[in-house]
């Protein structure tokens, strides 16, 4: 599933973390792709320091309050978010985020993430296109706005033609491996939500509750 979710950040977190983007000295993206993803990667992000901590720990926090965030991905583990930058001329080709991350201990990649940081206006080029069964889809979300999508899939960035494009990523190992039945959970929480504010705890209520419970407990891969 291919979720956008506006509003992840307030606007006193988007601000802080664009200043110190602004300010920020990049690295080569190329540090952190794999062999063949390195060979269409042309963007900037930032090193690893405290300054990067801290920041990630703001976007962290954003995501760990966000109740849509957590329904769809259900996330076990989140891969240190990578702070990325493309000035005018850069890219990242099409290519499929590699399946297992982490140094030493392995974590899986089901759902991949990016937080727009710069405003989509800002800037010239700079979509996210994803190879989806219903043929490309693009897309490029105001500062603060995030788009959740399968890391099995083809995708790439488009090269900015103006303008600077800045964006939190990261990738995540989800509670429920398949994205069929993270999908099925996020749509039974759904109804249930709704029969619940609109009819209060009644019989139906309790059965999809039971209902949902019982496969999350079936799928959930702790
Ligand atoms: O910046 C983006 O929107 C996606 C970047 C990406 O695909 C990656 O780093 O693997
Ligand atoms: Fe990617």
């Amino acid at each position: 599933m291919i979720l956008c979710i506006d509003n992840v950040l307030t606007s006193d977190e988007l601000d802080f973390l664009v200043s110190k983007l602004k300010n920020a000295e990049f690295i080569d993206g190329k540090n952190t792709a794999g062999w063949h993803a390195k060979l269409v990667k042309n963007n900037m992000q930032l090193p690893n320091n405290d300054l990067t901590q801290e920041m990630r720990g703001i976007v962290t926090q954003a995501l760990k309050r966000n109740p849509l965030f957590q329904a769809t991905v259900r996330p076990k583990i989140i891969q240190p978010i990578i702070f990325s930058c493309y000035e005018p001329g850069m890219y990242y080709g099409s290519h499929t985020d590699n399946a297992l991350m982490g140094d030493g201990t392995f974590t899986r990649s089901d759902v991949s993430f990016t937080l727009f940081l710069s405003p989509a206006s800002s800037y010239g080029g700079g979509e996210l296109v994803i190879d989806t069964s219903l043929g490309e889809q693009t897309f490029k979300l105001d500062a603060g706005s995030m788009i959740v999508y399968p890391s099995s899939t083809l995708h790439r960035v488009e090269t900015v033609t103006d303008g600077i494009r800045l964006a939190a990523i990261s990738w995540v190992q989800s509670l429920i491996r398949d994205s069929a039945e993270r999908e099925i959970l996020f749509d039974l929480e759904t109804v249930r939500q709704v029969i619940f504010q609109k009819y209060g705890k009644t019989p139906e209520f309790d059965l999809i509750s039971k209902t949902h419970a019982n496969l999350l407990r079936k799928w959930v891969d702790v």
